[in-house]
């Protein structure tokens, strides 16, 4: 039999999150489930009860209300009745405990995340409601403090979402309504993670005691629901999600060069990215012809044709050496500059030999990257880092590669073939470019 809606009896009502809702909160969502419509906002503030008073541990607390019209008939405020009735403080404290479970209070830190959740409108299932949205306003608050770097990683150990089951007409139903709340003859709330754990599970039967295999037959079907509500929060959470589950995105680097691969996978380490070689993408020794005019439309010719083949999102680097006096060359040549398949020997001793009668005054140059990025939809960017220094008489140093030992960088008066990688990787083009673009990805993922 269909029951209200249309519903089968292990269907949840139609669910939807809607972040960003009001404006001042941290975290704030509005969530509905059927008719069921709750707001959720999370705060934080800079303080812990004195219990937890420089324990280095933060804490979560819960409020809960019901607005006067969110029901049937105009409900009393509490504070017009000054006091906050029974079935208020089991349910806050229910909210409480079930986001405390999933939440690293240590790596919190000492501080406190307010959880308001209050009810505009009652369908039955509020308190299941306010929980699976309070879960993803936390989230967001949570999210702010770690772009702030006031937290060095997303303190949630798990996802966590709740909903309603009950027998209704002897039939076990999922994601009561108020209609088929009211004629439930056992009405159970279970609240779990993502991992398929129980946090609380809160069942009567009042007017029908029931046995261990109907039980067994609701936590079924709670656990059903609870997937469908996890879901829903990790398609709101987006990107965050990944953050929180600790899954990171594969970006593919197209280039055949061992050096660049070895920097940028250096430059990008604390990116929450999962960066592939060509190899591991199957395509080492792909040739592709650079026959763009410049360094933004060669990068681009590398990173499309690498997304097309592997339909991941992929970085390409194009980059070169443009020395003043001898009108900007290598440029996009450097790689051939002395010929198609040139060393880099033969690509620096040619270079010296150019420049033999410059001296040192004239000898500036500035390496350029050009950093492009293609989405499998095909969106695409390109950004460009410089560094700005001069072309030494011999080559000094064995670090690096290409041009480095004859690049001497002005803010060290040193080649990047004597710098150490990492100060390299602080301050080269390459950096600067990938720099620009981590600032261009997280714009997109907003
Ligand atoms: O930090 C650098 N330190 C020294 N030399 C550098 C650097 N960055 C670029 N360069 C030189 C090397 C090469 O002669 C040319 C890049 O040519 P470019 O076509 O972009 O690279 P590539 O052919 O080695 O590899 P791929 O195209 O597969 O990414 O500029
Ligand atoms: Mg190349």
């Amino acid at each position: 039999m269909d029951r209200l809606g249309g519903r089968k009896n292990n269907e949840i009502r139609d669910i939807k999150i809607t972040r960003n809702y009001t404006k001042y909160a941290e975290g704030s969502v509005l969530i509905e489930m059927g008719e069921t419509k709750v707001l959720c906002n999370a705060s934080i503030e800079d303080r812990v009860p004195p219990f937890l008073k420089n324990s280095g541990t933060g804490w979560i607390t819960a409020e809960y209300s019901m607005l006067p019209r969110s029901t049937h008939q105009r409900k009393v405020r509490e504070s017009s009745r000054g006091k906050v009735d029974g079935r208020t403080q089991e349910i806050q404290r229910l909210i409480g405990r079930a986001l405390r479970s999933v939440i690293d209070l240590k790596a919190l830190g000492e501080r406190t995340i307010w959880i308001d959740c209050d009810v505009i409108q009652a369908d039955g299932g509020t308190r299941t409601a306010s929980i699976t949205g309070a879960f993803v306003a936390m989230a967001d608050a949570l999210y702010k403090l770690y772009k702030q770097k006031l937290i060095k990683k997303m303190p949630i150990k798990s996802f966590i979402s709740a909903v309603s089951v009950g027998i209704v007409n002897g039939e076990n139903i999922l994601d009561l309504c108020y209609e088929e709340d009211s004629n439930a003859q056992v009405d159970m709330n279970i609240v779990m993670t993502d991992k398929g754990e129980f946090v609380e599970v809160q069942g009567t039967g009042e007017e029908f005691p029931f046995k261990k295999d109907q039980l067994y037959k609701l936590l079924d079907i709670g656990e059903i629901g609870n997937k469908m509500l996890i879901d829903a929060q990790k398609k709101a959470l987006g990107q965050i999600s990944d953050l929180i589950l600790g899954t990171k995105t594969e970006v593919v680097i197209a280039t055949s060069n061992s050096h660049k691969l070895e920097e940028i996978g250096s430059i990008l380490k604390d990116f929450n990215v999962e960066i592939l070689s060509m190899k591991d993408v199957n395509l080492q020794g792909l040739e592709i012809e650079e026959n763009g005019t410049t360094f933004e439309e060669n990068a681009l010719i590398k990173a499309r044709e690498v997304a097309k083949r592997t339909g991941k999102i992929t970085i390409a680097d194009d980059s070169g050496l443009m020395v003043d006096a001898i009108g900007g060359k290598p440029g996009i040549y450097s790689s051939r500059f002395a010929g198609e398949n040139a060393t880099d020997k033969e690509n620096n001793e040619k270079l010296l030999k150019m420049l033999s009668n410059v001296n040192m005054s004239k000898r500036s140059a500035r390496f350029v990257s050009s950093i492009a990025v293609v989405f499998p939809n095909n969106e695409e960017f390109t950004v460009r880092g410089t560094v700005e220094g001069k072309i030494g008489f011999e080559e000094v140093g064995n670090n690096g590669f290409g041009y480095d030992p004859l690049f001497i960088v002005n803010r060290y008066n040193k080649t990047f073939g004597e710098l150490p990688s990492d100060v390299k990787n602080k301050i080269s083009h390459r950096s600067e470019a990938l720099e620009k673009m981590k600032e261009e990805f997280e714009k997109r993922f907003k």
